[in-house]
Formats: structure tokens, sequence, C-alpha cells
């Protein structure tokens, strides 16, 4: 069980002690290896650099994005072709052949993106796949372009006019090794990396942060792809003749592989991957069917015995030191109060207007001609019977679904239809009735999202790790921290949302939405699966909120909250509102009584 990150510093510190001279060490063999290792192996490694950069580069989409594509071969083909041809046919140097190859792998993303804003899982697998095909028939059939099946030569790799030597072709690679290896943990280790995440995680929530799911994937695709080309482009030049069939679909089994094994969504497991599949097959060259089988055991042992793959199983061990510095030195910092996030009205009385909102699924009508006035600084709550349209209401207000008629006006703006990573930006935080947070972030990372439509810095501020990117990391964590506080549960900062009782993680999700520093806040159920002290306990948290000027609107169905802190209740079934006024009023009125609150009110 991981423990909490302030008190592990010292222990980080240490780790990051050895970390520093292993990385160090690896680099020195590295730099060395020509050297001791002679001709053959220097070959061997410059294939092994080449197929790392190739599996960083399919790892960013697949593993961190959660996009499962089958067409790496494909677009690692296209860049090697894309580059061969620059240099031998256009008689361009190099660096223009390498950049001609990000441009062509860059140009398939995209075309692998379009589909790739509808589907997911299989049915994005099986289109990559079409990829696949297609660009080995290009590779094949336009002979005059490709040279079809006979294979593409190049002439010998030069840069800047100097042919390279075996060793100088080692250090080249190497160099391009390491500068992608230095753009992805700039990457990864920004609010980009976390935003991929979150689109893999769960794309209703990383919507419900500020993300746009789809501009994201497209990111995640170009860069992967843009990467896979350095690497095509490096191989061709590298090996000076290619062929079709060496971008197949056994390739594409490899990179996956690699990634697997090595641990997807890691930043060293694509390297490790590589390592251990191309490296552990070498020791069994005298007997290739041994080595077949040796393989394939180990590859069915592996993946059962560590699912997150190699890096994944030594990332459980040291979870407890992870990356922790913001957080760790608090030394002086004042005690926050919910006062923080106070809201001052800039704007019309009623915060939220809601006008003949209807939405048809089918035949079904969940809301129908719904109107509501949310007042500002209030707590208001909807409610009404299982299956009465109540989420159906906040999602089309929130964003997630979109109205068949009607609108929402949200602090004197029409926002009918916006989507929810709009509507975020403009004040809308909120939760969800099946809780909804990253599973692999942790915690305070999930906190952390909430304040992501703050950030102002650069891909290029991440990938450089400027000034501006770290000193808004540092804030974004101590204010992800200073959230968890006030809900109580900062100790809980470096978990794994799943190892967190369905109670914490609601109040994980409060404190999340309470990181956007939100002018509303819808709740959806926010007391389903607390116990008794725990609703005791949000119901104090949620009237700090609204004293503070959020105005809360919350589905629940839990009567003594409902009645303990709402100002306002809207009753609703069957989508038509059948009840409206002061808790007073509502809890007065008969049809409620009798059809909804029960004995409950007559406790109240
Ligand atoms: N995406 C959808 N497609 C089809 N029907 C839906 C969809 N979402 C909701 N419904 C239907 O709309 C009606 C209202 O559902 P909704 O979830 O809004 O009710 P609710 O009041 O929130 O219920 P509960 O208290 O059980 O969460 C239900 O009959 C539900 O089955």
């Amino acid at each position: 069980m991981p423990r909490f990150s302030t008190e592990t510093g010292p222990l980080r510190k240490k780790y990051s002690l050895w970390f520093t001279i292993l990385k160090l060490a690896l680099l020195f063999i590295c730099l060395a290896f020509p050297f001791i290792a002679g001709n053959y192996y220097s070959r061997f490694a410059i294939i092994l650099f080449i197929y790392i950069i190739l599996s960083i580069g399919y790892d960013i989409s697949s593993g961190y994005c959660g996009m499962l594509t089958l067409s790496g071969a494909a677009i690692f083909g296209a860049g090697a072709y894309a580059s061969a041809i620059t240099i031998t046919t256009l008689k361009m140097p190099f660096l223009v052949g390498m950049l001609a190859a990000m441009v062509v792998t860059g140009l398939i993303s995209f075309l692998i993106s379009l589909p790739a804003y509808k589907v997911k899982g299989n049915y994005l697998a099986l289109i990559s796949l079409g990829i696949l095909e297609i660009v080995q028939r290009i590779l094949n059939d336009w002979t005059s372009l490709t040279q079809g099946a006979a294979g593409f030569f190049l002439p010998q790799w030069s840069i800047f006019g100097m042919s390279l030597t075996n060793y100088t072709k080692y250090y080249v690679v190497f160099f391009f090794l390491i500068l992608i290896m230095l753009f992805e943990w700039g990457l990864i280790k920004s609010h980009w990396g976390r935003d991929f995440v979150a689109v893999k995680n769960d794309e209703i929530a990383a919507s419900g942060v500020g993300i746009n799911n789809r501009k994201f994937k497209v990111i995640a695709l170009l860069i992967s792809s843009m990467i896979i080309g350095v690497a095509g482009s490096l191989y061709a030049s590298y090996s000076e003749f290619i062929s079709p069939d060496t971008f197949g679909f056994y390739l594409t089994i490899f990179i996956l592989l690699t990634v697997v094994i090595g641990g997807t969504g890691t930043l060293s497991g694509p390297a490790i991957g590589v390592v251990v599949v191309m490296i552990i097959p070498e020791f069994f060259n005298a007997s290739p069917d041994l080595k077949q089988i040796v393989f394939g055991g180990l590859l069915i042992i592996l993946t059962q015995v560590m699912p997150g793959g190699i890096v994944g199983r030594i990332k459980e061990r040291f979870r407890a030191i992870e990356d922790n510095r913001h957080i760790e030195n608090l030394g002086d910092r004042l005690p926050i109060s919910f006062e923080k996030y106070r809201v001052h009205a800039d704007g019309p009385e009623n915060i939220l207007v809601v006008k003949n909102l209807t939405k048809r699924f089918g035949g079904l009508t969940a809301v129908g001609n719904l109107d509501l006035a949310v007042k500002r600084g209030t707590v208001h709550s909807l409610i009404g019977p299982n299956g009465a349209g109540k989420t159906t209401t906040v999602n089309l207000i929130t964003g997630i679904d979109k109205p068949s008629e009607g609108s929402v006006i949200f602090n004197g703006e029409d926002i009918t239809g916006m989507e929810p990573f709009d509507s975020v930006k403009r004040g809308i935080a909120r939760t969800y009735q099946h809780v909804r947070l990253f599973k692999d972030l942790r915690v305070i990372d999930n906190v952390a999202m909430g304040g992501r439509i703050y950030y102002t810095y650069s891909m290029a501020d991440a990938i450089f790790h400027s000034r501006r990117k770290r000193k808004e990391e540092k804030e974004a964590y101590l204010e992800a921290y200073d959230c968890l506080k006030l809900i109580g549960l900062d100790s809980k900062s470096n978990f794994d949302p799943g190892s967190l009782s369905t109670g914490q993680q609601k109040l994980v999700e409060i404190a999340r939405a309470l990181c956007e520093k939100p002018k509303l806040m819808v709740l959806d159920e926010p007391c389903a699966g607390l116990n008794e002290t725990e609703v005791a306990e949000l119901s104090e948290i949620i009237k700090k909120i609204r004293d503070v000027g959020i105005t809360v609107l919350m589905i629940e169905h839990h009567m003594s909250i409902v009645m303990g802190i709402s100002d306002y209740i809207t009753v609703i079934d069957y989508g038509k509102k059948i009840a409206e006024g002061t808790t007073a009023e509502v809890s007065a009125d008969p049809v409620v009584r009798k059809a909804y609150l029960g004995e409950e009110v007559t406790a109240c």
C-alpha cells in the first residue's frame, strides 16, 4: 500500500540518487559501447535504438492515450520510404529526408485520427489494420516510386556531406534516441501527459475537466506518428536498403509486444520492452525452435505475472516515492480555508436558468419541458424517484447530453449544447453519480486535473521544462493539496483512487471540482455509498462551499441531507417538474410528502 509522500521525502531523495547513478552508468556504457563491444554488437545496438524510438512513439498514442492501433509498422515504413525517396530520388540531405518522413507520417496520423474521433478499442485497431494494408499495397505496387517488392537502395548515409562510419552511425542514432527520450520525458511529465492518460481512462470526466478529447487524440496520434517517422528515417539511412516485407504485420506485433512487455504508458517501458524482445531470443540463436518456445513461454508468463509490464511492476514497488517535490516542503504554508474559493456575484441573481428543457431518447422523453431557475449562492436540490430524469437534466446542463429542445442560460450566457470542456471554463464543475476518477493517476493528480484549465504553459514549455512550466506545476499541485486538505483527504495524496472507499472517492471528486474554482458545482448523488458519519461530514463541506458563494445544484436521494442543507428544492417525476420551492414549502406539499418524502419528512 503506498504511503503519503511528504513522509517519504528522504526515501525519495535516497532512491533518486540511486536512479541518477544508474542512469549515468547506463549513459556511460552506451557511450563506450562501440569500443567495448565491437562491430557486430554495435550494429545490433543501432537497430535496438531505432526500435526503442519506434516503440516510444507508438506508446504515446496507444499506451498513454489508449488508442490501440495496428498501423505502427505501416507508419514506420511510410517514414522510411518518404525519407529514402527524398534522399535518393530528390537528392536531398538526410535531415530533409527526416523532415519529409515526419510530414508523411503526420499526414497518415491525420487519416487515422478521422475515425478515432468516433471509434475506439477494437474498431480503431481494425481501421488501423486497413491503413497497414493500404501502405503495404502502395509500397508493393507503386513501383515507379517505391521500386516495389525488389526493394529500395539508398546511398551511403551522410550528414552535412560527410559519409558516416559504423562508429559515427552509432552515435548519430544514439543522439536521436536521447533527443526523443528527452522530448517524451518533458511531454509526459507535464499536464499534456496527464491529459493523455485522462482521455484514456475516462472521456466524460476528461471533458469535465476541460479536455477536448478529439483534439488530444489527434495530438497524441500526430506526435506518435512523427516520432515513428524519425525512427523510419533512421532505419532507412542506416540500412541503405528497405523493402516492403520489413514493414508488415510481424513488425506491428513486435511493436505491440515491446510496449506490453515493457509497460504501456510508462517512460522507460518501451526501452525495456525492446531490450527484452530483441535480446532474449539472441541467446537461443543456436536452436531456433527452442528460441520460439522460450520466447512464447516468456511472453505468457510475463503478461500473466506482470499485467502492467516490467516497468508497471517496478512503479508499483516504488509508488511511495513518486515525484512529490511540490508537496514535500510545505514548510510554513498558511492554513487553508474555503474562503480561498469565494465567488463574487458577477451576473444575474439566477445563475442558472433552464427553459423548456426537453430530452428524448428515441420514444422515451427523459426530460420534458422543464423550467428551472437556480439562485446564486444557494444549495438547490433536484429530487425525484429513480428514472425521473435528474441525471439527464444535469447532463443537459453540463453538456454531456445535448437537449432535443429548450435552452440553458448560465450566468447570463446561452450555453445550450455547449461541450463540457467549454462549460467548465465558464465556471461549471460537477461530480458524477458513478465515480469518475482517472484510475491511472494518483489522488493528487486527479485533483490537480481540476485546475488544468488554468495552465498557460505551451507544449514547448513542457518539453524544455521551462521556468513557467515548473512554476505552474508547483502551483497546481499545492492547490490540489489544499483542496484535498479541505475535504480531509490530504493523507491520501499518493494513493491510487481505486484503493479508497466509495465515500472517499466521492470526496476526491468534490476536491477536483473545487480545484476548478467554479461558480456552480453540480453534485450528482454525492451521498451514495457514504455512511452516516461521512454524510454528516459531507453536508458540512457542502454548506461551506455554499457559504463562500459557490452555487450548488445537487441531486440526492438522501432526504436528511436534502432537507438539512437545501435552500430550494425542485421535485421532478417522469421528466416533469411537479413541485418547487423552499425546503419548507416543498416538504409541506402533500403530493411530494405522499409520493417521495414519506416518513422522513415527519422526522425533519
Ligand atoms: N442514454 C440514454 N439512452 C436511453 N435512455 C436513457 C439514457 N439516459 C437515460 N435514459 C432514460 O431516461 C430516464 C431518466 O434517466 P435518469 O438517469 O436521468 O434518471 P434519474 O432521475 O437520474 O434516476 P436515478 O435516480 O435512478 O439516477 C430513464 O428512464 C433512463 O432509462
